[in-house]
């Protein structure tokens, strides 16, 4: 029989019609929805006389423009509120179900549809937007796809898709006390580039992944985009289904026990093959942060910034415009450095075991004079557990403030944003120029140890912060 892929399982499972030479005709389970992407795709559908075919695929959230205060009374900002009730009006002129801001399960897309139970192993999941890949923790097919395929999937439930090249990435091993899951996805990417896994879409193997929990996994797949993979998935197993029993949407009853039999079969065939394969010891990662503008300028946080021996021409220019825009020197040491923000959040490090993290390290800690500490919960979810569970009680007293659901600093498309030039450790994915506010300055990390830089006001490693 032939082996396959997990990705090759799923991927089959959904073609609807190959076509010779072209992109297959691939068919969608789930489909998100936000404000920023699909106002456009709901007016070309209206401008062409065209319904949304199963609404009942598509789910919303109003998120990346959202404020982080008073979302109960009316958005201020002009753009945002026309693109929030965009969304309210073409969900319910279409029957959408819409998980409006103030709602219960209100939140970052990428956090809500695990957190609901609608991101299920086996399935195919798109949404406008480049981090759908978190979902591929799950043993999903998940990818981001731009407004023209937003609305394709609203018409037609399908799209037009080449199959990418497959990758394999096994870390197998044990992971060192104060090395978390953004560490592994941070030294991934240091080691393979940004532009590493352009063309593929990746699964994750090995002892290391196993043994992380799903929210850890989310963390990893969440930063597949940010090496080039078009996702990233991996192999669901018990973690998997102990994660998803009971949840809103996972199958109940007799109906559980059927789809865990059929979940079971969702790995990859012993002698399988994959395009390329990269291999990497648990026991070789460190605690990780960047110190450049792009997510594969990481080091270890007791590591020193590169210097440019070996670098020539455009490669060299580049990189002393970036270390020179971060306000860095090549071959300096990282530790140290002052520090003027942290932002703990975003779909990749915004649930709520992040947020337990950062509460259990700064217990009965303060934070530092010279940092501005914000903390914003994924969802309504992360924010209620927080609240029930003490995290907010304890990450007070400590001097962080807390804010509500939304993609928030992340990308700064509403009110928080880090002033130009200070400098922000941040559980998100991206320290492009300017992602967190202009000219503002990047240094991604891992919760724990954005909990240790917001206590000692500096770079530090968390392994030494008691
Ligand atoms: C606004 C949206 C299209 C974008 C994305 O696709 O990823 C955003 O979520 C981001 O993280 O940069
Ligand atoms: S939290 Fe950040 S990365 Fe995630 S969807 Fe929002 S803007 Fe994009």
């Amino acid at each position: 029989m032939e082996k396959k892929t997990l990705f090759d399982k799923v991927w089959d499972a959904h073609v609807v019609k190959s076509v010779p030479d072209g992109p297959d005709v691939f068919f969608i389970d789930k489909h998100f929805i936000h404000e920023v992407t699909s106002p456009v795709a709901f007016l070309n559908l209206e401008k062409r006389g065209v319904g949304v075919l199963y609404p009942n695929r598509t789910v919303g959230t109003p998120d990346h423009n959202v404020p982080t205060i008073d979302q109960d009374k009316t958005i201020k900002d002009k753009l945002s509120r026309m693109q929030v009730e965009k969304l309210r009006d073409n969900c319910k002129k279409h029957g959408i179900e819409l998980h409006d801001l103030g709602t219960a399960h209100h939140g970052i897309v990428h956090v809500i549809g695990p957190e609901l139970g609608i991101t299920q192993p086996g399935m195919t999941i798109v949404c406008g937007d480049s981090h759908t890949s978190t979902h591929g923790a799950f043993g999903a097919i998940a990818f981001g796809i731009g407004t023209s395929e937003v609305e394709m999937v609203l018409a037609t439930q399908c799209i037009m898709q080449s199959k990418p090249k497959k990758m394999r990435i096994t870390v197998d091993g044990e992971l060192g006390a104060g090395v978390t899951s953004k560490d592994i996805i941070l030294y991934i990417i240091s080691k393979i580039s940004a532009a590493g896994a352009t063309g593929y879409f990746v699964e994750y193997a090995g002892t290391a992944i196993q043994s992380l929990s799903m929210e850890a996994r989310m963390t990893i797949c969440n930063m597949s985009i940010e090496m080039g993979a078009r996702g990233g998935l991996i192999a669901p197993d018990e973690v998997t289904f102990d994660y998803l029993k009971g949840k809103q949407y996972a199958p109940q009853g007799a109906d559980w026990e059927a789809a865990v039999s059929e979940w079971k079969l969702l790995k990859t065939d012993e002698g399988a093959t994959f395009d390329k394969e990269y291999s990497f010891d648990a026991a070789d990662i460190e605690p990780m942060i960047t110190y450049g503008t792009n997510p594969g300028m990481g080091i270890k946080v007791v590591g020193n910034i590169p210097t440019t021996d070996g670098m020539e021409g455009s490669n060299k220019k580049t990189y002393l415009k970036s270390l020179d825009y971060m306000g860095f020197q090549p071959g300096e040491a990282i530790k140290g450095k002052k520090v003027d923000f942290v932002f703990v959040g975003s779909c990749t490090n915004g649930r709520i075991e992040d947020i337990r993290a950062v509460a259990q390290f700064v217990k009965g800690k303060k934070k530092a004079e010279n940092i501005t500490a914000w903390i914003v919960p994924g969802s309504r979810e992360v924010e209620k557990l927080a609240y029930e569970e003490g995290l907010v009680a304890i990450l007070e007293a400590a001097g962080f403030e807390l804010r509500q659901p939304g993609c928030s600093a992340c990308l700064a498309m509403n009110d928080d944003k880090i002033p130009a030039g200070k400098y922000a450790v941040s559980t998100s994915n991206r320290n492009f120029e300017g992602r967190q506010g202009p000219g503002a300055r990047t240094m991604l990390a891992s919760p724990l140890t954005v909990a240790a830089v917001a206590v000692t006001g500096e770079i530090c490693d968390p392994r030494e912060v008691l």
